[in-house]
């Protein structure tokens, strides 16, 4: 099953209904760099943790400054680095166009006339710019303003943007602004000769902005020449880096060296730790939790002959695949009822058929909505609608790096009220996987949650099946506010290599890679549910 897209899922732009991305997709390097467009999460080989054991932030994204004159080439030296990082992680290039102040209908006519002043920097909403940066470099969704050139207007639209690794902020005025500069780790200006940016604005202008020759030449003279001397050229002496605006491969690669070396020491070997914590005792013989370990959070469904009985079934190697769709559709079912019960629930008086007044209760919760871990997660999703009426769910695909096992955040699509932090605030929500090994994959959904502002206590786990021997340990102490909500806890967690598979006819081939096994468990849940 590929990512379950549901209609209250707004896209990445967010007040019209448009397209859907249904795929996630591993895009190579160069259709990074063909894609490379401005204010998009660019991705390649996914996003590694970014995060400690403790759940706390180990490193913020990477954060480079561009500046320098209009049409100097600083779009094409961010496109350039993205490119020279070969396999990199997630990239944002954020445009400060996207920054430029909302216009009166008296600026939008004057601007129409090449006769508004673009170039000063009270053109541009530096704080705004500056907030938005600094939630993306500090691992926070940001939903920053659209603006379109053609209309000279900032558009209703809203652009979300989360989990960069490395951010490059480009504009003229980039380096402008000290509360800018206080954000980024390195700073670079474009520089270029006069004649040449007026001739590639012209050009870029006809071509891409709808502008006429003598507009431009009007607007260059009377605002973007001066600005250029008085704001924007004295800016170069805060960067780092003078890079020139045209033959500039040798200042790229030295750009690129030194950010690769920067993001190699913040590497972590996060799910190996995970796997390596040790036992919990988690559940404790008797069932009854001990109020001395702030770490207990779990809630495992009482272990009933007909709650074993399904998990018989489900464990069976023999069990074939329409058996075990059915029997772990039902225990979805039941882990799901039980996981309602921790929803928030106030009084509601009714007046019954024979008109008597009934004392009841209904859910005080202003949004609720579910998140799958692809795709092992899906089993769980239909067991939430058959609780829940109408509910939003979204889904992150997190899988692991074949070579180190690590796990890497591939792709993201949540639901609105996840994605606006003011809602994120007070929205539940049900997190799906089918179960908890070593507890990498869940710790990096939990993280990504708590990036976006939903509160500890508003998450509640969901899952089959939890390993005593895995992570859970580890997750319980660094997030002892999430609930976990789970129908059996097995023992064993194995290391293993899983051979690949080579390429046949009309068959891909899939590399070797480590895995964990969880054990006795129930296998390759997403596998044995879909294929
Ligand atoms: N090093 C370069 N070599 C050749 N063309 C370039 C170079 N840098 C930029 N250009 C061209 O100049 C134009 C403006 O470049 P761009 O990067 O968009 O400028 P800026 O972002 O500074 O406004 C584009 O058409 C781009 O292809
Ligand atoms: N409505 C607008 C807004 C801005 N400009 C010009 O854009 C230039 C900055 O963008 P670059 O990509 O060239 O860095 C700036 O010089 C403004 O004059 C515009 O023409 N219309």
């Amino acid at each position: 099953m590929s990512a379950q897209v549901n209609d209250a899922l707004l896209p990445e732009t967010q007040t019209a209904r448009p397209t859907l991305s249904r795929s996630a997709t591993l895009l190579t390097a160069r259709d990074v760099l063909l894609q490379a467009k401005k204010n998009t999460v660019l991705k390649s080989h996914g996003r590694p943790p970014w995060y400690g054991e403790d759940g706390a932030r180990i490193s913020d994204a990477f954060v480079i400054g561009i500046a320098g004159g209009s049409a100097s080439g600083k779009t094409h030296v961010a496109r350039q680095i993205v490119q020279s990082l070969g396999s990199i992680p997630t990239v944002i290039i954020l445009s400060q166009d996207s920054f430029y102040k909302q216009h009166t209908p008296e600026e939008i006519e004057l601007a129409f006339a090449s006769r508004f002043d673009f170039d000063h920097p009270d053109a541009i909403d530096m704080p705004l710019f500056a907030s938005c940066l600094a939630d993306l470099k500090a691992c926070r969704q940001s939903n920053i303003p659209i603006y379109s050139f053609t209309e000279h207007q900032r558009l209703e639209e809203t652009k979300y943007l989360y989990g960069a690794t490395i951010i490059i902020a480009e504009g003229i005025m980039a380096l402008h602004d000290p509360a800018l500069r206080a954000l980024y780790d390195l700073k670079i200006f474009v520089q270029c000769d006069s004649d040449l940016m007026l001739a590639r604005r012209i050009r870029r202008d006809v071509k891409e902005r709808g502008r006429s020759v003598y507009g431009i030449l009007e607007q260059y003279l009377r605002y973007v020449k001066p600005s250029y001397d008085n704001f924007v050229l004295p800016t170069s002496r805060y960067a780092n880096i003078i890079v020139p605006g045209s033959d500039n491969a040798v200042a790229i690669d030295i750009i690129s060296t030194h950010i690769r070396r920067q993001l190699d020491e913040r590497a972590t070997r996060f799910r190996q730790r995970m796997a390596d914590a040790g036992p919990l005792d988690l559940i404790p013989k008797d069932r009854k939790p001990d109020p001395d370990k702030e770490y207990l959070n779990v809630t495992l469904l009482p272990q009933t002959p007909q709650l074993k009985g399904i998990f018989t079934v489900l464990r069976d190697l023999a069990t074939h695949r329409g058996e075990f769709v059915f029997f772990a559709d039902r225990l979805a079912t039941m882990l799901m009822e039980k996981a309602t019960e921790f929803l928030p629930y106030r009084p509601r008086a009714v007046i019954t058929p024979v008109e008597e007044e009934y004392h009841g209760q209904e859910l005080d919760a202003e949004s609720v909505c579910g998140v799958s871990i692809l795709r092992s997660g899906g089993p769980l999703e239909r067991g939430l609608r058959r609780v829940m009426n109408d509910i939003a769910i979204g889904s992150m695909l997190i899988q692991s790096d074949a070579a180190t096992g690590e796990p890497l955040l591939l792709h993201l699509q949540l639901p609105v009220s996840i994605r606006q932090r003011y809602l994120a605030e007070n929205t539940w929500v049900f997190l799906f996987d089918a179960q908890i090994g070593t507890g990498a994959a869940a710790f990096m959904a939990i993280r990504v949650l708590l990036d976006h502002g939903v509160q500890q206590d508003h998450i509640i786990f969901v899952t089959f099946l939890v390993a005593r021997a895995g992570g859970i340990a580890v997750l319980q102490r660094a997030f002892p506010r999430v609930r976990i909500v789970c129908g059996a806890v097995d023992n064993g967690l194995r290391e293993m290599w899983l051979e690949g598979v080579e390429e046949g006819e009309g068959q891909s081939g899939t590399e070797g890679r480590k895995v964990w096994v969880v054990e006795p468990g129930m296998g390759h849940i997403g596998d044995r549910y879909y294929l």
